[in-house]
């Protein structure tokens, strides 16, 4: 039986991808094969000797230790996508906050519960309701930094809505490239995506190189009616700076769904802010752990690897008698003393598949025979090689 242990609340219909004879889950467990999670924060001694994978159900793993993961030769899924329509939405109705006197209107409506007369009471509002009064979004410009499966889902919406769409993703993939509508015009550098936009929406992953990204520098470039989104990561934005900026009128508005005590005790309007619900959708949720799940499923029975943020991309259709996953440093001749070891106990090859990825490589050995424990050991014991599974 694998053993999944997970943190935070996981979508039930994510969990059931779990066959119950092959799998147990609990939210405690000595030695796990897995570790399915959300947004808790993982510590390296969290993760057991026994740990074979780490499956994240969203989009973001900083949460995780990543580099320390992959030295152990553990990899890390993640659901790419599966949460990105319930952020779109969020961002769109953030948009529209950051646009309207909505959230004053309500409070100000709120505020006249005491009044009895619906005769005054329309009256009041009708003379009142020009301090409420806002712009359209059609016609002012979107500047998307991140231009992934969020960054792209929201260009089309803003479009839809009559918007002028800038972009700026220095890393873009060929998919995200093709997901993308053909009218987003690519900035060749973030300040200048700064200057140009009226509404400015991070969707980019905090990375030792995005961590601070938007800071006064950027900020200094802003037109001042600018309003800022944050549904990405607290660590993107230096929030000192962005408090700096709305103070001195060089930023009109910052929406976030990363609330600090500071911006939490700002008054004036100039923030709105959100705990972190960006992906908070039952939708998103059952999304994020189907596929975090099946991918935990796979790796575990197979060795496939799926949408892993620090492994190669690796699928091989099952063949032989037993399958071998190897992770390796990836340098010179480890593979070939594999080989070797396997062609001297005479275990012939079926199939097999290796790729690499920066410093980790993967492999998946189809055999003719089970080879032994003896076996087993004499290749953990090469040199390079971080850690090997007979999957029977
Ligand atoms: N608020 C929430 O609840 C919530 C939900 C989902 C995701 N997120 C955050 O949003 C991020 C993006 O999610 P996604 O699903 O779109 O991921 P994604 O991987 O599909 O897209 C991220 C994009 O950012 C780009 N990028 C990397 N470095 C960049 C840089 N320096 N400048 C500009 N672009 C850069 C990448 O090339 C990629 O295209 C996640 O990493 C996560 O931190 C937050
Ligand atoms: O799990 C969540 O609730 C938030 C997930 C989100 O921040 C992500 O990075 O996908």
């Amino acid at each position: 039986m694998y053993k999944i242990l997970t943190f935070n609340q996981i979508a039930v219909v994510g969990l059931e991808r779990f066959p119950r004879d092959r799998f147990e889950i609990a939210s405690e467990f000595a030695s796990p094969d897995a570790i399915l999670l959300r947004s808790h924060k993982l510590a390296a001694e969290e993760i057991s000797p026994s740990v074979k994978a780490i499956g994240r159900a969203g989009a973001g793993t900083n949460n995780i230790p990543v580099g320390h993961c992959t030295e152990r030769g553990i990899p890390v899924f993640n659901s790419p996508g599966a949460n990105a329509n319930a952020v779109k939405e969020l961002v769109i109705a953030g948009l529209s906050l950051g646009s309207r006197g909505i959230l004053p209107g309500i409070e100000y409506v709120k505020s006249l519960g005491d009044m009895q007369d619906g005769a005054e009471l329309s009256k009041l509002l009708e003379k009142e309701k020009k301090r409420f009064k806002g712009n359209e979004l059609s016609g002012k410009t979107l500047g998307i930094v991140g231009l992934g499966a969020i960054g792209s889902m929201i260009a089309r919406a803003a479009l839809d809505l009559g918007m002028s769409v800038i972009g700026y993703d220095p890393a873009l993939s060929v998919d995200a490239a093709w997901r993308l509508p053909s009218s987003v015009q690519r900035m060749e550098n973030i300040s200048s995506l700064f200057a140009r936009a009226d509404y400015i929406t991070l969707h980019l992953p905090v990375l030792d190189s995005t961590r601070g990204l938007v800071n006064a520098d950027l900020l200094a470039n802003c037109k001042p009616s600018a309003c800022l989104l944050n549904f990405a990561r607290e660590e993107i934005v230096d929030v000192a700076a962005v408090e700096s900026a709305l103070d001195s009128g060089k930023l009109r508005q910052f929406i976030t769904d990363f609330p600090t005590p500071n911006l939490i005790a700002r008054t004036g309007g100039d923030v709105i802010l959100m705990p972190h619900i960006g992906a908070s959708t039952d939708e998103a949720e059952d999304n994020c752990a189907v596929m975090a799940s099946e991918q935990l499923v796979d790796f575990l029975e197979n060795g496939n690897i799926r949408n892993s943020v620090n492994f190669p991309a690796l699928y091989l259709e099952r063949s032989g008698a037993a399958r071998l996953a190897i992770s390796n440093r990836n340098v010179p001749k480890i593979l070939s003393s594999v080989l070797d070891i396997l062609a001297d106990a005479d275990i012939n090859i079926h199939d097999m598949l290796n790729k690499s990825r920066e410093e980790i490589a993967y492999n998946l050995i189809d055999l003719d025979a089970k080879p032994d424990t003896a076996l087993l050991d004499k290749i953990r014991g090469l040199d390079g090689v971080v850690n090997v599974r007979l999957i029977a």
